[in-house]
């Protein structure tokens, strides 16, 4: 039994992405006030677009703020299913338009071809991450650690020291890169951004055990060192 992280609960998907709309762009300002720079990391997938484009209309020092993906589908950025084509039409928008992006796609034709040549592109990005907002699937995946991934590949996610590695998910398309679990976890704030029935029943279920490689997402929130406040709407 995992216990239960910081739980906010919205009626609506307008209010939860006000609030963590504001929440997020707040702590973005104050990593910058504090420190010069300010680093977000993103996830993909279809729940953040909403917030994204609330997000981008915030009035922050955009042009200080290093953004990037937790993980990312090895497909080309112009792709539909590519989550930075999501991220370039949605979040980096508007007043966000000045924030420095990087993306974890490079033009190697794979993910484990490609994941030294991403860890070398993201050498210099600010870290600890000031926020990470992270999205789960109704399989408890988190990032791309799919519990339906080779235990080999699952295992490096959640064990490497490494800052980044290649999953191929068997129940999911395309081949993946991700942030490791220590890399996540090497953070000032994670978010975890839910949407709907489905996703609450995965939620409560993932507390039930502590069993990480059934569902991932327990690697988030069965530890205590990096904050975790769960957003979630019907
Ligand atoms: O494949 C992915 O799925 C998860 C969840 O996506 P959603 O469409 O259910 O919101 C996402 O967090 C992850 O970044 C993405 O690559």
């Amino acid at each position: 039994m995992i216990k239960e992280a910081v739980f906010k609960s919205f009626d609506n998907t307008e209010a939860l992405e006000q609030q963590l709309a504001d929440r997020i762009a707040a702590g973005l300002q104050e990593a910058i006030d504090k420190r010069g720079e300010a680093s977000l990391v993103v996830s993909g997938g279809k729940t953040p677009t909403g917030l994204f484009n609330k997000l981008s209309h915030k009035p922050i020092d955009w042009s200080e703020v290093f953004i990037t993906l937790a993980d990312e589908r090895w497909v080309d950025a112009d792709h539909q299913d590519s989550n930075e084509n999501t991220v370039r039409s949605v979040l980096l928008q508007n007043r966000a338009a000045n924030a420095k992006f990087r993306g974890l796609k490079n033009m190697f034709a794979t993910a484990a071809a490609g994941v030294d040549m991403t860890t070398e592109q993201l050498a210099n990005f600010p870290r600890p991450f000031d926020i990470v907002i992270l999205g789960m699937g109704n399989d408890g995946h988190t990032c791309s650690w799919f519990p339906c991934a080779a235990p080999t590949e699952l295992n490096t996610a959640l064990n490497t020291d490494a800052l980044l590695c290649a999953v191929q998910p068997t129940t999911a398309p395309y081949e993946r890169i991700t942030f490791s679990k220590k890399a996540i976890l090497n953070s000032r704030q994670i978010y975890l951004h839910l949407v709907g029935e489905q996703k609450l029943d995965v939620y409560k279920k993932a507390l039930a055990s502590d069993v990480v490689t059934e569902m991932p997402i327990r690697a988030v929130l069965a530890q205590h060192k990096t904050p975790v406040d769960v957003f979630w709407s019907a």
